[in-house]
C-alpha cells in the first residue's frame, strides 16, 4: 500500500472560478523522503495542506494510508505529523512547556512525554534552553523546535512545509540529520523546499510543480536525467518552468 495516493485532485479558493491546484496525481511509497519543488505560488503549499488535511480538496480523491479523510480524519491524525511553515509556537511559553502541549495532542504524557521532550531537545541542541520563552529564541532555534513539535509521537507519514526556511547551515544540518534518522527508523516524508541542493540529496523521489500541475516526477538522477543537458535540479527546475520572476503568493 502507498503512504499517499491523490488521484485528479484539485483546489479552486474561489467558487471554483479558478483553479490554484489542477488534475494533479501522484502516489508516496512507504519509506520515501518526497519533495514537492516550485517556484513562488506554484501550489506547495495547497498541495501539501490538502495531503496533511489541513485544506479539503474541491474534487479528486486522496488517500493517506489507503484511507480518506472524510471518514477517517482521527485515525490519520494518529499516523501523521505536520510540521507547518509558520511557527504554531506559543511565544510566552517555555520551549519544554509548548512541547508538552503539542505532545499532549498525540496523546502523549507522564515520563513517556517527558522523555521524548528531553530526547528531541538534546538532539536539536537544546536541552539546556528548555525553559526559555519562545519569544528568545532565534529563527533556527525556532525552527528546530517546530520540528519537535511534528515528530514527537513518531510519526508513520511526516509532512513539512519548507522546514529549513530561513535557518543557517548548522540548524539545516540538524534538521536534515533528524528527518533522515527519521526516515532511516520507517517514517515517510513529504516536505517542500526552495532549497535544491538540499532536496537533490535528501529526496528519494521529487515531484516539480508549476501553476497547480505537476511538471515532472522522479529521483532526482531520473529528473536530471530527463533534461538534456542539466547538471542539477536547479538547471531541471529553471528548464522546467522558466526563468520569469513570480509576483505570486
Ligand atoms: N487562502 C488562499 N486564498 C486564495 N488564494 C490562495 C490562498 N492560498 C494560496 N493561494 C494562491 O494559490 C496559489 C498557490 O499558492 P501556494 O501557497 O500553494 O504556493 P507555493 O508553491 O507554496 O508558494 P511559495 O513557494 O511562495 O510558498 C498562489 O497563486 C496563491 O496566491
Amino acid at each position: 500500500m502507498n503512504a499517499i495516493e491523490c488521484q485528479n485532485l484539485t483546489k479552486s479558493y474561489d467558487h471554483k472560478k479558478t483553479f490554484v491546484i489542477k488534475d494533479f496525481s501522484l502516489d508516496v511509497k512507504k519509506g520515501e523522503v518526497f519533495g514537492l519543488l516550485g517556484p513562488n505560488g506554484a501550489g506547495k503549499t495547497t498541495s501539501i495542506s490538502m495531503m496533511c488535511g489541513l485544506l479539503s480538496p474541491t474534487s479528486g480523491k486522496l488517500l493517506v494510508s489507503g484511507l480518506n479523510y472524510g471518514d477517517n480524519r482521527s485515525a490519520i491524525q494518529k499516523k501523521i505529523g505536520v510540521v507547518p511553515q509558520e511557527y504554531a509556537l506559543y511565544p510566552t511559553l517555555t520551549a519544554y512547556e509548548n512541547l508538552s502541549f503539542f505532545g499532549s495532542l498525540y496523546n502523549l504524557k507522564g515520563n513517556d512525554l517527558k522523555s521524548r521532550i528531553e530526547l528531541g531537545l538534546e538532539k536539536v541542541n537544546l536541552l539546556d534552553y528548555k525553559n526559555r520563552p519562545i519569544k528568545d529564541f532565534s529563527g533556527g532555534m525556532k525552527r528546530r523546535i517546530n520540528l519537535l513539535t511534528g515528530i514527537l509521537h513518531q510519526p508513520e507519514i511526516l509532512f513539512l512545509d519548507e522546514p529549513t526556511v530561513g535557518v543557517d547551515i548548522q540548524s539545516k544540518e540538524v534538521i536534515i540529520s533528524i528527518l533522515n534518522d527519521l526516515n532511516q527508523k520507517g517514517t515517510t516524508i513529504v516536505y517542500t523546499s526552495h532549497h535544491l541542493n538540499e532536496a537533490e540529496n535528501f529526496c528519494t523521489q521529487i515531484a516539480i510543480i508549476d501553476k497547480g500541475k505537476i511538471l515532472a516526477e522522479g529521483s532526482p538522477e531520473n529528473l536530471i536525467h530527463q533534461v538534456e543537458g542539466a547538471q542539477n535540479l536547479e538547471e531541471v527546475l529553471l528548464e522546467l518552468t522558466g526563468n520569469q520572476i513570480r509576483n505570486d503568493a
